[in-house]
Parts: C-alpha cells; sequence; structure tokens
C-alpha cells in the first residue's frame, strides 16, 4: 500500500544553475517563520563543501550538507540515508519532528534523477512527497546558459516555478527576452522575479498535489502547452515514420547539446479503460523514458466516478491518486508532457495502437524490428 500523502513531509527541490543565487535566498528563507523546524539539504559540488558556511544558522532549522559528490550522479543513495539519519538523530534528541524539507541541487545538477530518487527510494517515498520544483535563473546570463547547458534547460524544465534573480543587473528588453525563452520551454511555470533571495517562504511552498487537491487544473495548468489529441480514424504511420517521429529531429532547437525541450498537453475526449491507460504508459515509457522528463495527468477512467491525478519522472510513476470528482468536471483526460525532443505526434500514434480495432501488434512488432529497443 503506498502512504497518504496527507501523512508525507513536503519536500521542496531547489535547482538553478551555477551562480543563480541559490545560496542566497536560502539565506533569507531558513530564517522566515514557514521555514520553522524545516530541514535543509544542500549538496556542494567539489571537494571543498563551502556552501553550508554561506547558509546562516538558525535556531529551529537543520542544515545537512552532503559533498561527496553531485547529488544527481553518485549520491543518490546517500541522500535517503542523509535525510533518514538526520530524522533519525531529531527523534532520538526528542527535537520537533521535522514539518518539510527543501534539497538544494549542485548548479550543474539534472534535477530529474534526484525526484526519480525522491518516488523510488523506499524510506524516503513512505515519508516524503514532492511538494514543488524551484529553478533560479539569473537575469544576466540566463539565455546564454540555457542555450549552452543541458542541465540549466532540464532544470527550467521540470520547474514548478521559476524564479528570475538579478533583474537589477539588466534592462527590460534582456528580462523579456529571458521570459521567453523560459515560456518556451516551461509554458506552465509562473515567473517571479526575485531581488537578493527575497521572497516569501509561502510563496515557494503548496505546489504538491495533496495541496492542490481542490485546485488540481492549477497543479495541471494543461492550458498553458500546445494541444494535442489523439489521432484515430487517421491513417496509421508506418513503422518507420513512427521511428522518425521518435527521433529528434524537428521543433524548437534550444541548445547546441542537442538538447530539445518540448512540452505538450495530450488530451483524450472519451473516458479512457483502464488496461489502454496501463498499456499505452508502459509503452510509451519504455520505449521513450530516458526522453520524458515529466508527466503529469489528470485522467477520466471508463467506469469509474473519481478522476485520477497522475505524476512521473522519467520511466517511474507515483501511484495514482483519487481526485474529487470536480478535478475533471468535462470528463476531458488531460496529460501533461515535459520531454527532451518527443514529438507530440508519437504520443498520439502510441495511443492509438491501444484503441480497440488497432493491429497493434503487427505495428509493433515491425516498429521493434526498426532497431528500437524497448
Ligand atoms: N545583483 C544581484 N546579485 C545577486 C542577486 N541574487 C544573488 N546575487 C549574487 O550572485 C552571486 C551568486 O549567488 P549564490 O547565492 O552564491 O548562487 P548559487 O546559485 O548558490 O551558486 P552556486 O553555489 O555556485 O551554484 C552572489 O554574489 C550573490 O550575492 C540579485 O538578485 N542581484
Amino acid at each position: 500500500m503506498s502512504p497518504d500523502t496527507h501523512d508525507l513531509i513536503p519536500v521542496t527541490v531547489l535547482t538553478g544553475f551555477l551562480g543563480s543565487g541559490k545560496t542566497t535566498l536560502l539565506n533569507q528563507l531558513v530564517h522566515q517563520p514557514a521555514m520553522k523546524d524545516a530541514l535543509v539539504v544542500i549538496n556542494e559540488f567539489g571537494d571543498i563543501g563551502l556552501d553550508h558556511r554561506l547558509v546562516a544558522e538558525g535556531d529551529e532549522h537543520s542544515v545537512v550538507e552532503m559533498s561527496s559528490g553531485c547529488l544527481c550522479c553518485t549520491i543518490r543513495g546517500d541522500l535517503s540515508r542523509t535525510v533518514q539519519k538526520t530524522f533519525d538523530a531529531i527523534e532520538r534528541a526528542g527535537g520537533e519532528p521535522f514539518s518539510r524539507v527543501i534539497i538544494e541541487t549542485t548548479g550543474l545538477a539534472d534535477p530529474s534523477p534526484i525526484l526519480h530518487t525522491l518516488m523510488t527510494d523506499y524510506w524516503l517515498a513512505h515519508r516524503l512527497y514532492l511538494d514543488g520544483v524551484i529553478c533560479l535563473v539569473d537575469a544576466a546570463s540566463g539565455v546564454s546558459t540555457l542555450n549552452a547547458h543541458r542541465e540549466s534547460q532540464r532544470q527550467a524544465a521540470v520547474a514548478d516555478r521559476l524564479l528570475i534573480t538579478k533583474a537589477d543587473l539588466v534592462d527590460e528588453a534582456r528580462l523579456s527576452r529571458l521570459a521567453g525563452h523560459l515560456a518556451r520551454i516551461n509554458p506552465a511555470a509562473e515567473q517571479v522575479q526575485v531581488s537578493h533571495g527575497e521572497i516569501a517562504a509561502e510563496r515557494l511552498t503548496g505546489e504538491g498535489l495533496s495541496v492542490q487537491r481542490q485546485r488540481a487544473d492549477h497543479w495541471l495548468s494543461a492550458a498553458s502547452y500546445a494541444q494535442v489529441s489523439p489521432t484515430v480514424g487517421m491513417t496509421p504511420p508506418s513503422a518507420g515514420s513512427l521511428v522518425s517521429m521518435l527521433t529528434p529531429q524537428s521543433g524548437p532547437v534550444l541548445s547546441r547539446h542537442g538538447e530539445q525541450i518540448r512540452s505538450f498537453c495530450f488530451t483524450v475526449e472519451e473516458p479512457i479503460a483502464p488496461d489502454v491507460l496501463e498499456d499505452w504508459l508502459d509503452l510509451l515509457m519504455s520505449l521513450l523514458g530516458e526522453k520524458i522528463l515529466r508527466v503529469k495527468a489528470i485522467v477520466k477512467i471508463a467506469g469509474r466516478e473519481q478522476p485520477l491525478a497522475l505524476h512521473g519522472v522519467q520511466h517511474i510513476f507515483h501511484p495514482p491518486e483519487p481526485l474529487p470528482v470536480e478535478a475533471c468536471s468535462d470528463g476531458i483526460s488531460r496529460f501533461v508532457f515535459i520531454t527532451n525532443g518527443v514529438a507530440p505526434e508519437a504520443v498520439a500514434q502510441l495511443f492509438d495502437y491501444f484503441q480497440p480495432g488497432r493491429a497493434a501488434e503487427n505495428h509493433l512488432s515491425s516498429f521493434n524490428a526498426q532497431g528500437v529497443s524497448r
């Protein structure tokens, strides 16, 4: 049985490229009442962990540092052990239990593996839930950093909120260029300007589904994305054309490193049979999981009154959460995909394969014969 998210502790992942202002922000945050009893995990990449000296010590919170490697690469198991050890130590000392966890990534981290760890590590997944990903972007260097570094794009793409720092250093034209660039990468995330890390903690929390159950449409923000629907009724593509759709080659080229962030909302008007949903997502994730940075969905299942919320990172999904009926009052299922180079048509065509009447087996076997491994 998966735990009820109401019993879990919210975790915020704070990310942003090198020098974007993460430590400056944390320094402000840790003294705010809303951060009372928060555990802050910082991860300084390099031999000498300096960041903890820059985060001010407060009375009511703990700051632990992990400096043996980059959280997203080598020390994912350490994240679990570090949090576990700190929780145990507080309990043994009879201290107030932590009410919130903030994990600061290194500037060079791709946050997806960290989200993945939060969802798949047994200990973490049974105590914490992802409240949100906050990404800081430096207004002065943001556009060039986004163009040059895939990690920076990924940080912005999976964020629930984007904080624009150092706006004091640039003019309006530069700010609006950055805003447009970020909106193409992540159309749903609200962009908020922050000066020298000053922002109320409440503006960075409460993004998670469990807080937003009554406002699940806000959590999904489906309307911000380009809409894609199933292609049922059209001629199914040949195996060759599917292969080309799954190979990044079209769409916005945003990085010199071949990263093509594409986000879109796939909508299905009819309630979806549970086995179709499961088979489609299984296939999608086994073929494209690496390229799917984040998926959020509110799904109307055939024969079920309550819609389900889905939340996935790469090929891993959280257990579906039932939502109030009003969360999907029009009965339309909406899946938001944030991907690296996945053509929306590929998602729609794969869905079609599982519609009654499609010769799924034939298409899939010829598709696999093209050399795409599952
Ligand atoms: N002008 C200006 N400088 C800022 C602002 N926010 C942060 N800075 C400065 O930017 C520099 C980098 O900030 P940090 O908070 O160390 O950035 P970081 O993201 O923790 O950096 P890394 O640990 O290297 O990833 C510092 O000198 C800050 O004082 C701002 O809004 N305006």
